[in-house]
């Protein structure tokens, strides 16, 4: 194998010996030395590895019919600037005995227009647009090679590997992205004639360029556009990245590059850099499909010019919150909870994605802890929020009762049944969610009767026969663990794995006392809107807050927050407000890495200190004198533990 000059390419003799060598290649015998340019044996040795058929006498047609209008669509901004461009040219390719062909990035035709003579010869040969002529499917040939090699390539008739390219020789160019330089297509000039071919170089790279200038006008047109939007969505303070329909980058705040690292995306925010996975193909599938998972839907802001979309806005949660989901980036829904319980926002995060099936859903926690607000929620980022929430608590009601207010009855199904029968909470609750609290204090005998209901989606009201269509989603809760029920024998296992598919536990409020601050602020919000007046809680309360042992969760601290408003005369919620049980009860927790002894004598002294101030309503000077200490020495040991005389 060796090269060729250029001089010897289009002699009888090379055409000659490259027809002889082709033979030799099809019956495996050896070619070495033929004279064959290196270029063609390489792309030959190719061709019999993807098993190309080299008698084929026409590529293969891929795309036609529907699909080819849209192909079109797909290479739109592509098939718009070689209809442009090429126009000119192809109009005055009558005489020229010559082909003008561009392709997508496959090799797949998207035009092929000849001087008129050589139409029947290009129909048997399929040069036509939808045909594809990528090495693997029309063997050795300018386009198919030139895209497996990302150079210009041409290949003069006996050189083709199928005998469909042999009547021909083509010379071929790539059509470059002018942003990131990726290959977009080829043009390539065609024709029986291989000097006139050969000649065609010039051709060739003016369309290219010709081509390319026009997709960087309107690249650059389009990302004008882009950077005027972003400036017009892009708030202040915002960590936010602007990328073109295809995920590059056009421009970035300068906080983007740090936070996309902590959010483990790791690529640089260069100019043409691009985020894999984000693009308006993928924005515009109904699921997002494809899109990363580190990206959440909420922060994509598609920006559209007529409906198109041509690029995003990636707005990044801030720092201080991205580890977790922050209240920002949570669907509406749960907003209220995730504000005021920023530990619960990777448990809401799950909420929300089981939300938005009708899976049935199980909440576990404490009481107190927020169940009957999250099934609520879950209610209303499902997509039965238009339809009725419906309550029952299954540890409030005798078992007769029960059966017939969840099932429902028929008429004369037991003595005092209502006349013409009664819907039971689940048909009451068609089309919606039935929240069945306290699930584990449902009677034994009840749950095989739940149970079918999930299974096969009907219910049999009491006392008949025939099975009711009903639609409800079902969040049930409990206050105990229902493994534990199960292990007791309160509760079957079958009802809690159909419960259980998706399941979230709340955890108590002394586990997340980070929480504490921002519950409280959230409720005292909702209390004094309420009782129409300001109210603010002193810093010192916080801290007692943190320290108790909260075993009546948010409801306790709730009902702690309205006792204290209506003892604190100017709204300024102090420590001399709150109830006794929370300044005994607010000792050092066994966490805290104080020694046990010291702990508890210090804790005996604070509560006595606490309590002597409670009891002088305030006031400093007399609770030192009961206390038989000074004032100065009354003001230290407040201070020391962290209250604000
Ligand atoms: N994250 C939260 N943000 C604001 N308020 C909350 C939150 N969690 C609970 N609450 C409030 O605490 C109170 C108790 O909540 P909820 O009734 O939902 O608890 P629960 O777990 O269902 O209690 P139980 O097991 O006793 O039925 C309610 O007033 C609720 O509004």
């Amino acid at each position: 194998m060796r090269g060729v000059p250029r001089q010897e390419l289009y002699t009888r003799e090379y055409f000659r010996d490259v027809g002889r060598a082709w033979e030799r290649f099809l019956s495996a015998c050896p070619i070495d030395g033929s004279g064959v340019r290196n270029v063609v044996l390489e792309s030959w040795a190719r061709c019999r590895r993807q098993g190309v058929d080299p008698h084929r006498r026409a590529a293969p047609v891929t795309v036609d019919g529907d699909a080819l209008a849209r192909f079109y669509d797909q290479n739109g901004r592509l098939y718009d600037a070689i209809k442009t461009c090429m126009a000119p040219a192809v109009d005055q390719l009558a005489g020229t005995g010559m082909v003008l062909i561009t392709s997508d990035a496959r090799g797949t035709l998207l035009t092929a227009d000849g001087d008129p003579p050589l139409a029947d010869q290009m129909v048997a040969n399929r040069i036509m647009p939808g045909a594809c002529w990528g090495e693997g499917h029309g063997g050795t040939n300018a386009v198919g090679t030139a895209l497996t090699l990302g150079r210009p390539v041409q290949i003069l008739a006996q050189e083709h590997f199928c005998e469909a390219g042999k009547p021909w020789s083509c010379n071929a160019g790539l059509i470059r992205d002018p942003v990131d330089g990726r290959i977009l297509g080829v043009v390539d000039v065609t024709g029986p004639n291989n000097m006139m071919v050969l000649h065609a170089g010039p051709l060739v790279a003016t369309l290219v360029n010709r081509i390319q200038s026009h997709i960087l006008m309107q690249e650059t047109a389009e990302r004008c556009r882009l950077i005027e939007m972003f400036h017009e969505e892009a708030g202040r303070g915002e960590a936010v990245i602007l990328c073109d329909a295809r995920g590059r980058v056009v421009k970035a705040t300068s906080d983007a590059g740090a936070i996309l690292d902590r959010l483990g995306c790791a690529i640089q925010l260069q100019p043409a850099a691009a985020i894999p996975g984000l693009s308006a193909d993928v924005i515009d599938s109904p699921t997002l499909r494809g899109l990363p998972e580190w990206i959440r839907a909420d922060w994509l802001t598609p920006l559209r010019v007529d409906g198109r979309c041509i690029g995003v806005l990636l707005r990044l949660p801030l720092p201080a919150r991205a580890s977790t989901p922050s209240a920002a980036t949570i669907v509406p829904a749960f907003r209220p909870i995730a504000e005021a319980s920023p530990s619960l926002a990777p448990l809401l995060r799950q909420a929300e994605i089981f939300a938005a099936q009708k899976v049935p859903i199980l909440l576990e926690g404490e009481t107190g802890t927020g169940k009957d607000m999250l099934a609520r929620a879950i209610h209303a980022a499902s997509p039965m929020a238009a339809g009725p929430f419906v309550a029952l608590n299954c540890a409030a009601l005798p078992k007769e009762i029960l059966a017939s207010e969840l099932f429902g009855h028929a008429e004369g199904a037991f003595t005092g049944a209502r006349r013409g029968g009664a819907k039971g909470k689940l048909e009451h609750a068609h089309g919606g969610t039935l929240f069945l609290d306290e699930i584990g204090d449902m009677p034994l005998e009840l749950q095989p009767y739940l149970l079918r209901v999930l299974e096969e989606k009907t219910v049999c009201r009491l006392g008949e026969a025939t099975p009711r269509r009903i639609d409800v989603r079902v969040v049930a809760a409990s206050h105990r663990p229902l493994a534990q029920e199960i292990a007791e024998g309160r509760f079957r296992a079958d009802l809690r794995y159909r419960l259980d598919v998706a399941s979230l536990t709340l955890s108590p409020l002394r586990d997340r006392a980070a929480d504490i601050p921002h519950l409280a602020r959230a409720l005292l919000r909702r209390i004094a809107a309420d009782a129409g007046q300001d109210l603010r809680l002193d810093e010192p309360v916080m801290d007692v807050f943190r320290r108790y042992h909260w075993p009546g969760n948010v409801r306790e601290l709730r009902n702690v927050l309205e006792r204290m408003a209506l003892l604190a005369p100017h709204g300024v919620l102090q420590w001399q407000h709150l109830p006794p049980a929370l300044l005994d009860g607010a000792a050092p927790r066994p966490s805290d890495t104080v020694p046990a002894a010291s702990m508890t004598l210090k804790s005996a002294e604070q509560q006595m200190v606490l309590a002597a101030l409670q009891n002088e309503g305030g006031n400093v000077s007399h609770a030192a004198r009961a206390l038989g200490i000074s004032r100065a020495t009354l003001y230290r040991r407040l201070l020391s533990y962290g209250v604000q005389p």
